[in-house]
């Protein structure tokens, strides 16, 4: 794929602003800005009309799906549990729901698979109003073949790429963070998870003039550190008032209380309700493991269906709301000798598409107590296994939003 760049002023995407949603861009939300782009030529304001997005479901919301047969395959309606209900699309009025169900015809699938000429005669209806209904259901509820130009298209309109203020992390992230998606830094006690978050935090309020949810369970996060990188990047009070304003803490110090953080979240994404808290673009939850850990000694089964309750309820946040999330994870050994590995196991290895590994190393790393190497672990973009250096000091600070040509989505 081309080169994509990410242009000043701001971050990007779509998110609470979607189009394809049928919602409202937020005031002061910049709509055109940062989205990846492939040549510089899909450039800004491209995505006026209603485009798709990463998830599937905006069709349903946005009233296209009854005209327009694109659909997503990421989410294709499970058709054959949908049940027949008045307003599902025009012309499916209540009489005509109770006359199929007295014949046995209950979901989508029933009516698409029945033969409507024999049903408009059992239930004296009209053939035609019944085959334009047909129409309108195979039209929503298929799942629609897409080529990878296609796929591209819709990935590059519902993505964004926020740099995190770290250069070399930004390098290794391929741009910065992507919308979307679930990115974990994951290191052991000390390898400066929090410091990272909180630099993350500082570059996106600040920088790109966007919101942060930090959901803390560690009692990790610090305003004061906070406030020294924002200092560290201006001196204009004001602003970094405004910065400090727009990254919105919350400590959930179990798993329960993460859930409903999340949930409440999703309440208020779905109903726009952004005047408390502007456009959200990043959710950073340090740390995972640490509500995770205590559900995964005793009752077994118990720990793990909740653990990936919590792992959908982030992806699919990212994922429908054009989010960043940023997980940190512990790390774990088999030996004394072995290598180090993520936490949480197997199960939780599927959720973030992202892995960082910071560490203090010895040798050339360990310049100063700041130094880290940052390593990539696991990406859908990069190949695994590079190593930058990184400060969690206030050294490795950039003003975000540089043009920074990448290797393609
Ligand atoms: N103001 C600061 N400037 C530079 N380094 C700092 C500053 N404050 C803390 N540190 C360093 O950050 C490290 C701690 O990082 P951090 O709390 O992010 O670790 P962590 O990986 O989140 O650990 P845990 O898993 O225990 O939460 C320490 O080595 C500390 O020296």
């Amino acid at each position: 794929m081309g080169k994509r760049e990410l242009e000043r002023d701001g971050a990007a995407g779509t998110g609470m602003g979607q189009p394809g949603r049928g919602w409202e861009t937020p005031a002061g939300w910049d709509s055109r800005a940062g989205e990846p782009q492939r040549d510089g030529t899909a450039g800004p304001g491209k995505r006026s009309g209603p485009g798709p997005s990463a998830g599937g479901r905006k069709q349903e919301g946005s009233g296209q799906g009854c005209g327009e047969p694109r659909r997503s395959l990421l989410f294709p309606f499970p058709a054959e549990m949908v049940v027949l209900r008045a307003g599902l699309c025009p012309g499916l009025t209540e009489d005509m729901i109770q006359l199929l169900r007295a014949n046995g015809i209950r979901t989508v699938v029933d009516f698409v698979s029945s033969d409507l000429e024999d049903v408009a005669q059992k239930c004296s209806l009209s053939y035609k109003a019944l085959v334009a209904v047909r129409r309108v259901l195979l039209a929503q509820f298929s799942a629609f073949p897409a080529n990878g130009a296609d796929l591209y298209e819709e990935l590059k309109s519902s993505t964004a790429i926020l740099p995190t203020g770290s250069p070399s992390l930004d390098q290794l992230l391929d741009s910065g963070l992507y919308t979307g998606e679930v990115t974990e830094l994951m290191g052991a006690p000390g390898a400066g998870k929090t410091q990272v978050c909180l630099g993350i935090a500082a570059s996106v309020s600040l920088g790109l003039k966007q919101h942060i949810l930090f959901l803390d369970t560690t009692g990790g996060f610090t305003a004061a550190r906070l406030y020294q990188m924002l200092q560290a990047q201006t001196e204009d009070e004001e602003e970094q008032l405004e910065a400090l304003q727009r990254v919105q803490v919350e400590r959930v110090f179990n798993i329960y209380e993460v859930l409903r953080a999340l949930q409440e979240l999703r309440d208020r994404l779905s109903q726009q309700v952004v005047s408390s808290m502007g456009p959200l673009k990043v959710v950073v939850l340090d740390s995972v493991s640490a509500v995770i850990y205590p559900l995964l000694g005793g009752r077994q089964s118990e720990g793990l269906a909740l653990m990936m309750q919590l792992s959908r309820e982030l992806k699919t946040l990212a994922r429908e709301f054009s989010l960043a999330v940023v997980v940190t994870n512990q790390v774990t050994r088999d030996s004394s000798s072995g290598p180090l590995r993520p936490a949480l196991g197997r199960s939780w290895s599927f959720v973030p598409s992202t892995r960082v590994l910071l560490e203090s190393k010895e040798g050339p790393w360990e310049r100063s107590s700041t130094q880290r190497a940052a390593s990539l672990a696991k990406s859908p973009r990069q190949p695994t296994g590079i190593q930058v250096e990184l400060d969690i000091g206030n050294g490795d600070v950039l003003e975000p939003s540089l043009v920074t040509p990448t290797q393609g989505l």
